[in-house]
């Protein structure tokens, strides 16, 4: 078990290729078969294919952007139609009806980074998923001997208290600088790193903000009367929260 910003990153980056296989008899233990499950030739094509795929999709095109927004209109004409900070933001740059596009974010560091501490505090795959040595390697003096289970672990990371001003609490200046605005933190790492990085990320990061953004445009979220809010949660492959209600309020 890898923990840690920079040992994570020295194992999945610096010897990326000595990490980029996975214990294939476990992960189709866990039905995880096709690109997750897959090493070597089969991994590569089904990579390519599928990438290539989502580019047809309009992945890194203004379609795909404008068919989420579609998908968010319709999101809130279903429920019929720090909220405050990242209201006014909305309001000043997008207004009460235009919908926002990934050109935006920029002008929204404060939404931008609410986002990011959602899905650093979310840590939706705590302990990422498995790898397996390719061959010896040897990290910070230790033999990890070829065909060895890593688990890269991404909690540590999310949570790593030498990277993080307050690791535990939801704070989204985290992601800000002293002017307010947004700014990288090479402890991001939701999407893990190196050769087997998530490859939805840009899909996942466009979703989320086209989203969260529409959804607050139109709605002010609160939990029921009398109700206190819970972060309880379940761990499994992912880390999900339980299931709980909340109040939509058209604004
Ligand atoms: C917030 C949403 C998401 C998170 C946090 C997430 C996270 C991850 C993580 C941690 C991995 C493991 C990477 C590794 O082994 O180092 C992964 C792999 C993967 N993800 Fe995601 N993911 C998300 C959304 C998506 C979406 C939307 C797609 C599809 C469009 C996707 C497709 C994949 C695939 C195909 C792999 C396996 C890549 C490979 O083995 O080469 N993910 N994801």
């Amino acid at each position: 078990v890898l923990n840690g910003l920079q040992l994570v990153k020295e194992a999945l980056v610096e010897h990326g290729e000595n990490f980029a296989v996975r214990p294939t008899k476990y992960f189709h233990i866990l039905f995880f078969k096709g690109l997750f499950g897959s090493n070597g030739y089969q991994w590569k094509q089904q990579r390519r294919f599928a990438l290539s795929t989502l580019r047809n999709f309009g992945l890194g095109k203004r379609s795909l952007e404008s068919q989420i927004q579609v998908e968010c209109r319709f999101l809130n004409d279903v429920i019929d139609k720090s909220q405050e900070k990242v209201q006014a933001e909305i309001d000043q740059v997008l207004g009460s009806s235009r919908l926002a596009t990934m050109a935006d974010r920029a002008n929204m560091p404060y939404t931008d980074a609410v986002i990011h501490e959602i899905q650093r505090m979310g840590n939706i795959v705590p302990l990422n998923l498995v790898r397996l040595t390719t061959k010896d390697t040897t990290l910070r003096g230790y033999t990890i001997p070829k065909g060895t289970m890593v688990m890269a672990t991404l909690h540590s990371v999310l949570f790593d208290e030498t990277e993080w001003e307050t690791p535990f609490t939801f704070n989204p200046g985290h992601f800000l600088d002293a002017e307010g605005k947004f700014r990288r933190r090479d402890a991001f790492l939701p999407f893990s790193a190196g050769k087997r990085v998530c490859l939805g990320e840009q899909l996942a990061r466009m979703e989320l903000f086209l989203f969260f953004t529409s959804l607050l445009q139109r709605f002010t979220f609160s939990p029921p009367p009398g109700v206190e809010p819970t972060l309880e949660s379940k761990v499994g492959v992912t880390h999900s929260p339980k299931p709980y209600k909340l109040c939509a309020v058209p604004r």
